[in-house]
């Protein structure tokens, strides 16, 4: 079975499982969002579903958009029942870098507003341990002109290297749906306070969100290479 095929398992399992009719569901965002739309989508129609969508990005807007969804926005929907999303790494406390596609503000902001928010993945993205197996660090959203004393400050506090994301079908830095600048902060020691760093971070003048999901998730499921999902709840 391939990795996207896996994607597709996990996701349509956490759609099955966990969107109801007459609810607010939160939309993640990445390649393996988009098989859960995908099946939301084939049970709106075939089971008449009642479900109002709320995007966690440019990519989930139009995802919603292109299957004919309910669009909704947090200004008229700020309870969400459930948001499922994906992540770059899931640790065994449930513990999640996410941001590897850049949208770990609106996608934090919206599992916030959330009753639940479920992680679909491939078996690649289940770790013991951040950065056991995700290698591009945690992404860190800034606001463009305090990108180097951020970057500084960080290293100073917590070690390893970061390195400002560049665009690859752009000349220069990657620039978020919010107008901002990615930071990867490339850590070496992985046996740190997820939740202090998280706050710390945080403290920094000109940092917006970090990519660090401390307690948030309450379930993951993880396609696996036979067709089988395996779950790990919090
Ligand atoms: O956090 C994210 C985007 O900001 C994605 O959910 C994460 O990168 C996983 O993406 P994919 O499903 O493509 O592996």
């Amino acid at each position: 079975m391939s990795l996207e095929q896996a994607k597709q398992v996990a996701a349509y399992r956490a759609v099955d499982e966990y969107v109801m009719n007459n609810s607010v569901f939160g939309v993640g965002s990445g390649s393996t969002v988009v098989y859960a739309v995908q099946r939301l989508a084939e049970r709106v129609e075939t089971e008449n579903l009642k479900v109002t969508c709320v995007p966690t990005s440019f990519q989930a807007k139009q995802l919603i958009l292109k299957h004919n969804l309910t669009l909704g926005e947090l200004d008229t929907n700020p309870r969400i029942d459930v948001t499922i999303d994906g992540a770059d790494e899931v640790d065994a406390n449930m513990t999640l870098i996410k941001g590897g596609g850049g949208c770990l503000l609106q996608e934090k902001i919206v599992a916030s507003c959330s009753n639940k928010m479920i992680v679909i993945a491939d078996y690649t993205k289940d770790s013991s341990k951040l950065g056991d197996r995700y290698k591009k660090g945690i992404p860190i959203e800034v606001v463009p002109m305090a990108y180097v004393p951020i970057k500084n400050k960080v290293i100073a506090l917590f070690g390893g290297d970061v390195k400002l994301r560049s665009a690859i079908a752009k000349a220069g830095p990657v620039v978020t749906d919010n107008g901002n600048f990615i930071l990867d902060w490339l850590f070496t020691n992985q046996d740190l306070d997820w939740d202090d760093v998280n706050k710390t971070i945080k403290m920094i003048p000109g940092v917006v969100e970090t990519g660090l999901f401390v307690k948030m998730c309450q379930k993951a499921y993880f396609g696996q290479p036979e067709g089988n999902v395996i779950e790990r709840s919090a």
